[in-house]
């Protein structure tokens, strides 16, 4: 039954609907400029979003391993830009350690097989490639895909190591192929995070080994200005309905909270797929922009044996016949983060992620441990102590792990996807336009929802982005 809003008391002046980072930074930034009466509504029992971990491994010897975000990307150069989330690490003392890309051992189907030099090749293309996206940017040409601007600017992959090593440096970070990603986008992505030369932030990478969990950055955050009454667990919500007096929140169990404005701050992936319903729904430009971008899926998958039998670097490549099957290692076992805890994990991307997300666990397992096998063709492998991996595409949470940018989503789709419909504001790491993808990204984008609503609120203006009702061709087919 539709409930008329205008006759109902307001639960509050803002809804926040999710508490991961965007959700956590999005009431922090409303306190700050003096708006508290707002509710963040999390589905979950706690806060952190896709900064979420477990506890894995045999009796006795459990760690903390991140399932979701484990890096701070980009940390600081000299005076310039820091990344939020790197402040937020030191502020609430989270443990991170220097995680070192380079320092690899590489594989392929003879075992180990030093192609090391090919490897930083494609470090090298990859740099070609961002700087041949900056000149098309100059010049205001149309995007491509990242394959074809691979193409362009010389890197030609025909071996199974030469597309393991651009895996290493494309899809590990994109959840995408090159074929599947706009050339441009990519390419500021890396860059505004990265270089400092544009902005970026550095190149660091810090991974967090802290046994609290990663989370802890934001949990420790919101514990600095977040009262009980202002955030709700365990709530999902199924329906949003919004009109030009407020906007009702549906919860699965029936509840509804009524207010004056709502933030929805769900993946890209949750909107996709109507796991919330809006009435009236959305307007076509924006159900354009939603379905436009692409919600990747990212996946870490974790063994814990009882010995360390593999590589001492601190990350492994193999390269398979087939391009992205079970490509990228890392070991936790290893004397700068978990010595001694046994744990060693693979990481799949993309459409490989939802193949294994279909299979059961002890399919992948027996496939995981006979790349292994092929890895290490001397070692017998031993039975695996634990074994674990998140379907983060299968999760009605999430649907993927974070945003990733295709070459048919243009400039307009991208404000359109930002833009508030009437009292229903959208945010996200998927509206970033720097970093989208990233922590910061949604760091970000918390921040500047919040900002900006606060002065909605307050009597400034309530509409920041142009909406565009059609996104056009400037030079339109000729058919
Ligand atoms: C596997 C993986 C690896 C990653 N690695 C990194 C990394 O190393 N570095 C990095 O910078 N970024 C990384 N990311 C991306 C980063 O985690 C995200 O960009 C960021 O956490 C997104 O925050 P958010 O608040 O925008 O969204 P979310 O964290 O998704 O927050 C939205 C919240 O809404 C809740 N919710 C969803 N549906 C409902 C509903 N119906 N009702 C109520 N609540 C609901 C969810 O539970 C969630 O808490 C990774 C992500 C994944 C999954």
């Amino acid at each position: 039954t539709p409930v008329d809003l205008a006759s109902h008391p307001k639960n509050a002046t803002v809804l926040i609907l999710g508490g991961g980072v965007t959700g956590v930074i999005a009431a922090r930034s409303l306190a700050q400029k003096g708006i508290t009466s707002f509710i963040i509504v999390e589905a979950r029992s706690e806060l952190g979003g896709r900064a979420q971990d477990a506890k894995f491994g045999a009796k006795g010897k459990e760690v903390t391993v991140e399932l979701g975000c484990n890096w701070v990307q980009g940390t600081q150069t000299g005076d310039g830009l820091a990344n939020p989330i790197w402040g937020l690490v030191k502020k609430h003392n989270v443990k991170v350690q220097n995680n070192d890309w380079d320092n690899i051992t590489t594989y392929d189907m003879t075992g180990a097989n030093d192609y090391t030099d090919l490897f930083f090749e494609s470090e090298d293309a990859y740099t070609t490639l961002t700087v041949g996206a900056g000149t098309r940017v100059d010049k205001k040409l149309v995007d491509a895909t990242g394959r074809v601007g691979y193409a362009l600017t010389g890197w030609k992959p025909q071996t199974p190591q030469a597309r393991a090593s651009e895996y290493y440096q494309f899809d590990w970070e994109y959840a995408q192929t090159p074929e599947q990603s706009s050339w441009i986008a990519s390419s500021w992505g890396n860059n505004f995070t990265y270089d400092p030369d544009v902005g970026g932030f550095g190149g660091d990478n810090l991974m967090a080994i802290d046994q609290r969990g990663f989370k802890t950055f934001i949990q420790a955050e919101a514990a600095t200005f977040l009262k009980p009454n202002q955030v709700m667990f365990n709530s999902t919500v199924t329906n949003i309905t919004y009109s030009n007096s407020g906007v009702n929140v549906t919860l699965k169990d029936g509840r509804f909270l009524l207010a004056d404005y709502a933030i929805t701050t769900f993946s890209v992936g949750v909107l996709q797929n109507d796991d919330v319903g809006f009435s009236p729904p959305l307007p076509d430009w924006k159900q354009e922009a939603i379905q436009s971008i692409v919600m990747a899926t990212y996946t870490k998958i974790f063994f814990q044996f009882d010995h360390d039998f593999w590589f001492d670097t601190q990350m492994g490549l193999y390269a398979d016949e087939e391009r992205g099957r079970y490509p990228v290692w890392q070991t936790l076992d290893h004397v700068d983060f978990l010595p001694g805890s046994g744990v060693v994990f693979v990481t799949t991307t993309g459409d490989y992620s939802i193949r294994i997300e279909s299979l059961p666990d002890s399919q992948v397992k027996a496939e995981v441990l006979g790349v292994l096998q092929t890895m290490f063709p001397h070692v017998k492998i031993p039975e695996p102590l634990d074994f674990m991996f998140p379907r983060w595409n299968a999760n009605p949470l999430f649907r993927g792990s974070y945003s990733n940018w295709p070459p048919s989503f243009f400039s307009q789709h991208h404000q359109n996807l930002r833009a508030n419909v009437g009292r229903l504001w959208f945010s996200g790491e998927a509206m970033s336009l720097k970093y989208f993808g990233f922590l910061h990204g949604a760091y970000f984008e918390g921040e500047r929802a919040g900002f900006l609503l606060a002065e909605c609120i307050k009597g400034g203006s309530c509409v920041e982005d142009q909406v565009t009702q059609d996104v056009t061709n400037c030079a339109p087919y000729k058919i």
